[in-house]
């Protein structure tokens, strides 16, 4: 995850549409006195949980396909969650690596319990193939080997799923450099640590490397909060809902200084309040206010990976 740490800030200290603003940034820090706000995982509840392996197939799934909710105005991530909670309860089966290598679009919609088309749906279709495929081929058919395999490390598991799942790779290039994000696959592992309480599978040594998952929720929060600052140009497309094509060095830019933002936070917490704060906690706790307040202007970006 340094990775993504390092080439965040390259992108923010070169940034020309979007600007972190430090002076704003220390003054939501010494407002909340470096204490984040505690949001439980799961604060919807939401999610399927049975304390096994089929909960780490869900969280997989899940997170192959959250991305890209707001081309239809009413569909937010929390319908997929107990949509497939649903199926899933119903059909303990029904996520089967060859079961999810041969849904279609409308079986999809049945899956999810949604009865219209879905945004970007055979790109959704798709994922759900080589989620499926790759799991069958190299894991046994099961996400909890991809666990098992990444020996409790956070920084393995996002590794492993980004070299064997190339839905997951979630980069871009900037001015020339290629810029990791890893939205879906960070949250994966973030999931799992949520869902399973830090034990079992859920138990990562080093779950302090993850970073906050780019999303288009998070920036929405930071502008907010004053922390991110657009150029006029980038600010009107934003409110008047102009899309942001993807790779464009807008929405490279929106997403990298949200994510080197949030560790500025953390790093003015930690030397002025003396406190660790995880991503992942800052992660929630932002994104909790962020989708508890949905008029708030966000970037739309048509894209498979957040
Ligand atoms: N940064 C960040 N982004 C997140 C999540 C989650 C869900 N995490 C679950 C895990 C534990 C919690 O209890 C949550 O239930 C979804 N998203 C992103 O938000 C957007 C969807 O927005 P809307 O269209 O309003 O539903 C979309 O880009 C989606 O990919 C998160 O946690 N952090």
């Amino acid at each position: 995850m340094e990775e993504v740490r390092a080439t965040a800030a390259w992108v923010a200290n070169r940034a020309t549409h979007v600007m972190v603003d430090s002076f704003e940034l220390e003054k939501v820090v010494d407002s909340i006195q470096g204490s984040v706000p505690k949001v439980d995982w799961d604060f919807e509840g939401i999610h399927y949980f049975d304390g096994g392996p089929l909960t780490v197939q869900y969280l997989f799934v899940l997170d192959a396909l959250n991305f890209c909710f707001w081309p239809d105005e009413e569909l937010i991530y929390d319908h997929f969650a107990s949509g497939l909670k649903a199926s899933l309860q119903k059909d303990k089966h029904a996520l089967d690596a060859n079961r999810l290598q041969m849904y279609t679009g409308p079986q999809l919609r049945e899956l999810l319990k949604w009865s219209r088309p879905l945004p970007l749906e055979e790109e959704r279709v798709r994922l759900l193939h080589e989620v499926g495929l790759e799991l069958e081929r190299n894991f046994g058919g099961e996400a909890a080997n991809l666990v098992k395999a990444s020996k409790n490390s956070a920084a393995s598991l996002i590794s492993i799923i980004t070299r064997n799942f190339p839905g997951f790779r979630d980069h871009s290039l900037y001015k020339g450099h290629q810029v990791f994000l890893y939205k879906r696959a960070q949250i994966f592992a973030a999931d799992l640590w949520g869902a399973f309480r830090g034990e079992g599978y859920g138990k990562f040594n080093d779950i302090g490397s993850i970073t906050i998952f780019a999303d288009y929720i998070i920036p929405a929060v930071l502008r907010q909060l004053g922390i991110l600052k657009y150029s006029s140009a980038l600010s009107d497309s934003i409110d008047s809902k102009i899309e942001v094509c993807a790779g464009s060095e807008e929405e490279v830019e929106i997403r990298a200084c949200s994510i080197y933002a949030v560790e500025k936070m953390r790093e003015l917490i930690k030397s002025k309040f003396k406190k660790q704060v995880l991503s992942i906690e800052m992660d929630l706790w932002l994104w909790s206010y962020g989708v508890r307040n949905s008029a708030l202007p966000h970037h739309r970006t048509l894209s498979i990976y957040y």
